[in-house]
């Protein structure tokens, strides 16, 4: 049973939620150097990698502490849809060119874990869930050696009806308890097809942020963190399982009419 409360953090603009996210991924980073040198994470699609870029791609104060060193970085994605990768829906494609492209040549590039490309067109996505889920035993340990992987950080959106990675209320794959990756041909969010990590493996990660902003995200956020009506949703779930290693990105009109205590600055 996770430990503490999600901290939940406000700001009034865009700048300000981006500086404040660039501080909390450098952070993230630094401890994962610490730990094993390499800086493992999982990100979502949305929004997130557009807000993601202004934090990371900010002016850096010349220190290593406050440089993205995206060479030893391993990007994976916490959800994708089975579409090819150069396709608009593509949360590779997505994270590529919001961010990727733009990182200046000389932090490095990031290994990006990208799904197998041979199976994409596949009427089951389930060999692509697989195939990711072997990548990511590559990375972290085998299924027989570890339960599951710990990914020092994953970044994740928050949909208008609780969704988070492709994980949608009600949905089955919610009690999904032994595979790390799991299959989905029927997103209630198009495209269809898609991949996601499972609740557990996003609840043992060492960190996870969600970001969510606008005026759009309101009536979730109170549902969420009242807990009244959102307590089976996905992302309370993930609050719920993870306690106080979430942490909460917001501006100030998505938590709008929330009780929860919230703090600006981090
Ligand atoms: O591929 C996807 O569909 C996303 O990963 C999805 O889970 C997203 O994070 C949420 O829908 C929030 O999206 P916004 O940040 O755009 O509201």
């Amino acid at each position: 049973m996770a430990t503490g409360h999600p901290n939940l953090h406000s700001f009034p603009n865009s700048d300000e939620l981006a500086a404040q996210l660039r501080g909390y991924v450098l952070r993230c980073q630094n401890s994962a150097f610490s730990r094993h040198g390499t800086f493992r994470l999982a990100v979502s699609g949305g929004s997130l990698p557009a807000i993601l870029a202004k934090a990371l791609l900010a002016p850096s104060n010349g220190s290593p502490e406050d440089t993205p060193q995206f060479s030893k970085w391993h990007i994976f994605f916490a959800d994708e849809r089975a579409v090819p990768l150069d396709d608009e829906e593509s949360n590779y494609r997505l994270l590529k060119d919001e961010l990727v492209s733009k990182i200046p040549a000389k932090f490095g590039s990031p290994v990006v874990h990208a799904i197998d490309e041979k199976h994409i067109g596949d009427d089951d996505p389930q060999e692509l869930a697989d195939l990711y889920q072997e990548d990511l035993m590559r990375e972290f340990a085998s299924k027989e050696t570890v339960k599951l992987p710990a990914f020092d950080l994953i970044l994740l959106g928050c949909g208008p009806d609780g969704h988070t990675c492709s994980l949608f209320p009600g949905h089955a794959l919610l009690r999904e308890k032994d595979a790390w990756v799991a299959a989905e041909t029927d997103s209630p969010k198009p495209p269809p097809k898609r991949i996601t990590l499972t609740l557990p493996v996003v609840t043992h990660a060492l960190n996870i942020a969600f970001v969510a902003t606008g005026a759009g995200k309101k009536g979730i956020l109170k549902k969420i963190f009242d807990l009244e009506e959102g307590s089976s949703l996905p992302s309370t779930l993930v609050n719920q399982g993870a306690g106080e290693k979430v942490t909460w990105f917001t501006d100030h009109p998505a938590v709008d009419g929330v009780s929860f205590p919230r703090r600006g600055s981090l």
